[in-house]
C-alpha cells in the first residue's frame, strides 16, 4: 500500500478517503506523500520517496516550496476550503472592534451579588459601542477569504473598498459590484474605519502593514489580521495603539509583544478551525493527493502548473521540467524513436516550471524502460513518472 505521512490533526473525513483508496496512513513504508496543516516543514528532512506535499489549508509559508520544486515534488494547497470559517471569524472580529463585548462580559460577571440588575443598568454606559452600518471597511487581498468578507460586509450595510492587484478574470467575478476597487493600498488605508488583511505571507508581504502604513490610517480605525503573523508589524501596531494613532488591533496570531495590551484582542490561530472547514480542507487535500499519485493530474498546485485531464488511456507519463524552449520537441522525439504512439500530449508552464503529460495506449515493458532512461537524460527534466490506468 502507498504510505502517506501526516502532521497535525487532519480531519477524519480526509483520512477515511485515503484509507478507502488503499493508502496507509503513517505506515512503515517510505512515504509517497505528506499531508499536513501548519507544521513547519522548513527544518524537517523530507524523504526522497515523497512525490507530493499537500497543505490542508490555504497558507503554505510553512513548506519549503522552492527546494521541493527543484526536487520534482508537487506542492498543493486547498484554496477556499476554509474561507467561510475565516470570513465568519473576521466578521465576529469586526463586531468585537465596534462593540466592547469582551469587556462587557467581564463586567457582567463582576456584578454578582445584591441587586444585580440595578448595578448592571447603572453601569452599562461604559460599554456603549458603535455600529458597523455606514462605516467603511477596507479589505486588502480579495481572494477566497477577502472576497467573502467584503461581500458579507456589504450585507451589514458597510461601504467596502478593496485592494488586490493580483485579481484576474477568473477571480474578479466573486466580488460584488458594489465594492469599490482601490488602485493603491494607501487609498484603502486612508478611507477605511476598519482595515482587514487577507494576503499570503511571502517575502514581499512581510510587514506589508508597518508603521508608515498605519500612520495613513484614521486614528480611530481598527486593524484586523487573520492572514499570518508577520504580515502586520505587531510592534508598529502596538506603538500606534499606545500613541492613539490606532484604536484597536485584532489578530489571530499570538505575539509576546501584544499580550495584555488593553487595545489588542488575540485569538490563537483559529480562523480555519471549524468542523466544516477542517473536513472540507482535508477532503480536498486527500482527493488532490490521490488524483496526482494515481493519474498524474495536478490540481491546486502552488509550484507546478495544473493539468487535469480525464485518464482515458492505459498509460501516462508525467514529466516535470524547467520552463525552457524545445522540451516538448525533445520529449516527443524519444517516443517517436521507439515507435510509441502518443494519444494525447498536454503541456503547461507557470513561472520557472512546466509539466508535460503524455497519454499512451500501447506501451511495452521495453519501450517503458527506454523512455524512462531517455527522458531522464534530457537536460532540464526534473522528474518522470509512469501512471497505469487500472480501470482500462
Ligand atoms: N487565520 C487562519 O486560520 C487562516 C485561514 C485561512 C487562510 N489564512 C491566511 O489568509 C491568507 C489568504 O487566504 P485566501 O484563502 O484568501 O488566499 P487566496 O490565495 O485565495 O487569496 C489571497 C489574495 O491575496 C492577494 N494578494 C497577494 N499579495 C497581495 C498584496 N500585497 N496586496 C493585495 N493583495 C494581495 C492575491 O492576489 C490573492 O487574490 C492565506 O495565505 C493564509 O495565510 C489564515
Ligand atoms: O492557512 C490556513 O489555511 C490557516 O492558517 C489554517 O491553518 P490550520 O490548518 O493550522 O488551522
Amino acid at each position: 500500500m502507498t504510505n502517506i505521512k501526516t502532521y497535525n490533526a487532519i480531519s477524519q473525513k480526509g483520512l477515511a478517503y485515503l484509507n478507502a483508496h488503499h493508502y496507509d496512513i503513517n505506515g512503515q513504508e517510505e512515504p509517497k506523500g505528506i499531508l499536513l496543516r501548519s507544521q513547519n516543514l522548513h527544518n524537517e528532512v523530507i524523504p526522497s520517496s515523497v512525490r507530493a506535499v499537500v497543505r490542508a489549508g490555504a497558507g503554505f509559508n510553512n513548506i519549503p516550496v522552492d527546494t521541493l520544486s527543484k526536487r520534482g515534488v508537487a506542492v498543493f494547497n486547498t484554496p477556499g476550503g476554509n474561507a467561510n470559517a475565516v470570513k465568519e471569524l473576521t466578521i465576529a472580529a469586526l463586531i468585537l472592534a465596534a462593540r466592547p463585548v469582551v469587556g462587557a462580559i467581564g463586567f457582567a460577571n463582576e456584578t454578582r451579588g445584591g441587586d444585580v440588575s440595578l448595578r448592571t443598568e447603572v453601569n452599562k454606559g461604559g460599554y456603549r459601542g458603535t455600529e458597523l452600518a455606514g462605516k467603511t471597511l477596507g479589505v486588502i487581498g480579495l481572494g477566497n477569504v477577502g472576497s467573502k468578507v467584503a461581500n458579507t460586509a456589504l450585507a451589514l450595510d458597510m461601504d467596502v473598498i478593496g485592494y488586490d492587484p493580483g485579481l484576474n478574470a477568473n477571480t474578479a467575478w466573486r466580488i460584488d459590484r458594489h465594492i469599490k476597487h482601490a488602485k493603491t493600498v494607501e487609498e484603502v488605508l486612508r478611507q477605511s474605519d476598519y482595515v482587514t488583511v487577507h494576503i499570503p505571507l511571502t517575502d514581499k508581504n512581510k510587514y506589508f502593514i508597518g508603521g508608515e502604513s498605519i500612520k495613513l490610517m484614521k486614528p480611530d480605525a481598527a486593524l484586523l489580521n487573520f492572514s499570518r503573523g508577520g504580515i502586520v508589524d505587531d510592534l508598529a501596531a502596538k506603538s500606534a495603539l499606545d500613541q492613539d494613532q490606532l484604536r484597536v488591533y485584532i489578530t489571530d496570531f499570538a505575539d509576546e509583544a501584544l499580550f495584555d495590551h488593553p487595545k489588542v484582542i488575540i485569538t490563537p490561530h483559529i480562523g480555519g478551525s471549524t468542523v466544516e472547514a477542517e473536513d472540507m480542507s482535508a477532503l480536498m487535500a486527500a482527493r488532490q493527493l490521490d488524483n496526482y499519485l494515481t493519474t498524474g493530474n495536478i490540481v491546486n498546485s502552488v509550484n507546478y502548473p495544473d493539468i487535469d485531464e480525464p485518464f482515458t488511456t492505459k498509460y501516462r507519463v508525467g514529466i516535470i521540467h524547467d520552463n525552457v524552449p524545445n522540451m516538448i520537441g525533445q520529449i516527443s522525439t524519444f517516443f517517436g524513436d521507439k515507435n510509441i504512439n502518443i494519444e494525447q500530449l498536454s503541456n503547461r508552464a507557470v513561472g520557472d516550471y512546466a509539466y508535460t503529460l503524455v497519454a499512451i495506449n500501447d506501451f511495452t515493458i521495453d519501450q517503458q524502460e527506454y523512455v524512462k532512461v531517455a527522458l531522464d537524460s534530457i537536460p532540464h527534466v526534473i522528474l518522470t513518472r509512469r501512471y497505469v490506468n487500472d480501470n482500462f
